[in-house]
């Protein structure tokens, strides 16, 4: 079998976890061609990008030292534990510095421009990836797997120029496939790929978004025509809730592509949410499995489900997002709706929910609340004698998501009935024709408990 596997920030945070995963890998190559896609070890990425900020808006040479001790202090840990030959330890050591050694530059050069662009936000934060690439890739080579690490650019993961939410180019899986196939077929060794980064054509490292490393699996394995992709993650598999919400979550054992793809889109923090993209299309499976438990069955996500006796399979919570409200009278609302979008997708707007009232006086838009301020922007210019242009910053959105609730009539009743008898307001609400997915939003201080009382209602939990 080919197989994909991803292994999370959470699944290599440290020397002892990267052993681990490593020896996962050595036990399942066995017999099968594996390409590994790694994260940054855990908190490394929000580290990274928290530092590029400091560096722009308070320069301070003292401070990017001490960033520098820091990162090389846990790095070094790690490459103690996992790697098991003081040759490749050495090595790997070595290529830790340089990589350091390249990043404190590029923050001096941040702090002396104080400018910090999208591009360079990307540059600094791929870091993480390409320090934690090749301590896997040693661990696997002193367990005596054969093994080289590779950047996302390097596997052929080339990009459009959209930094921080680049897409891979058409006709970038040949390009992989020239790569990686030779790797794997010829040299029968297992390339350590970074996730979540990418390359423009000319070079410059571009970001597939954050949580891309899952994505970055999906389009090596689309293009290897992988049997099966693995997302080795902290969790039992896709449950029916965020446990970190609902405790009594449970896991699902097989669930749809399109239903995976609401729940990510719609927040769940286990997918990225263009993720599957890749692989549907060539109907490959994704195993959602446990790194600290690797026996259990995980969740398959795969074209179709046998089991669809549950009418809402599960459901997903954005905690913190806002609205952008349109209204006004008298105005022609497609053109209005053609504007407003437009300006949007220029401003890299990500749009989660929309609902617009019958008398099309009024549209509401829910994004990111870390995109509220700039969606707003981008659109109270429109504001005249006859529009208006408000925001709502906090608010949260539950959606609940199923296949078997397209024709099951009463659905949205027993949802927004179990809320109203729990005294939780909503304020909007948002279902497609696929029938696939009811989204409700309510206010910021509701998410949790909501959530929890339609889980009851439908009674997911164990
Ligand atoms: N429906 C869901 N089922 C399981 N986990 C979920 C769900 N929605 C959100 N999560 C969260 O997704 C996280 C995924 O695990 P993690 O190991 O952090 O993934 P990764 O390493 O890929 O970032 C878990 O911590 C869990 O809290
Ligand atoms: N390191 C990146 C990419 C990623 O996918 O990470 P994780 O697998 O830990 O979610 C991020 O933090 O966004």
């Amino acid at each position: 079998m080919r197989i994909v596997m991803k292994f999370g920030g959470v699944s290599v945070k440290d020397g002892e976890n990267i052993y681990h995963c490593a020896n996962l890998v050595k036990k399942f190559s066995e017999g099968n061609e594996v390409v590994v896609v790694v994260s940054a070890m855990q908190g490394v990425t929000d580290a990274l990008l928290k530092a590029a900020h400091r560096c722009c808006s308070e320069p301070s040479a003292g401070f990017i030292k001490m960033f520098i001790a820091d990162m090389m202090k846990r790095h070094y840990e790690a490459i103690e534990y996992a790697v098991r030959n003081d040759e490749i330890k050495a090595k790997v050591i070595a290529a830790v510095e340089r990589l350091l050694d390249e990043l404190e530059k590029v923050l001096l050069g941040i702090s002396y421009l104080g400018e910090l662009t999208r591009r360079s936000e990307d540059y600094i934060v791929s870091f993480g990836e390409r320090l934690s690439a090749p301590i896997f890739s040693a661990a696997l080579l002193s367990l005596g797997v054969d093994s080289v690490a590779l950047t996302g650019g390097d596997a052929g993961i080339i990009t459009d120029r959209n930094f921080g939410r680049a897409k891979p180019l058409p006709g970038v899986y040949t390009t992989i496939r020239n790569r990686l196939e030779p790797l794997l077929t010829i040299k029968k060794t297992i390339p350590v790929v970074t996730g979540f980064i990418g390359a423009t054509d000319d070079g410059s490292i571009t970001t597939l978004g954050r949580g891309g490393s899952d994505y970055t699996a999906t389009i090596l394995a689309a293009a290897l025509d992988a049997d099966e992709v693995w997302l080795w993650k902290e969790v039992d598999g896709i449950m029916t809730c965020d446990p970190k919400y609902v405790p009594n979550a449970r896991v699902i054992p097989e669930i749809s592509y399109q239903e995976a793809m609401e729940l990510s889109h719609f927040g769940a923090k286990i997918l990225h949410p263009r993720a599957l993209e890749p692989v549907m299309r060539k109907n490959i499976p994704v195993r959602i499995k446990n790194t600290f438990n690797p026996d259990a069955p995980g969740t398959v996500i795969g074209p179709t489900t046998k089991d669809s006796s549950e009418i809402v399979k599960a459901l997903s919570l954005i905690p913190q997002a806002g609205i952008v409200n349109v209204s006004g009278a008298g105005f022609d609302f497609a053109e209005i709706m053609s504007e407003v979008f437009g300006r949007l997708a220029e401003e890299r707007v990500n749009v989660i929910m929309v609902a617009q009232s019958s008398s099309e006086l009024n549209l509401s838009i829910v994004v990111d609340i870390r995109d509220l301020e700039k969606a707003y922007n981008a659109l109270k210019s429109l504001e005249n004698g006859v529009i208006k242009v408000e925001k709502i910053p906090y608010i949260a959105v539950v959606s609940a998501v199923g296949s078997g609730m397209a024709g099951t009539p009463g659905v949205a009743g027993k949802i927004f009935s179990a809320l109203g008898k729990n005294g939780i307001n909503v304020i909007m609400i948002s279902q497609s024709c696929s029938e696939y997915n009811v989204s409700f939003v309510v206010d910021g201080s509701d998410g949790v408990n909501a959530v929890k009382v339609v889980h009851d209602e439908f009674g997911l939990g164990n």
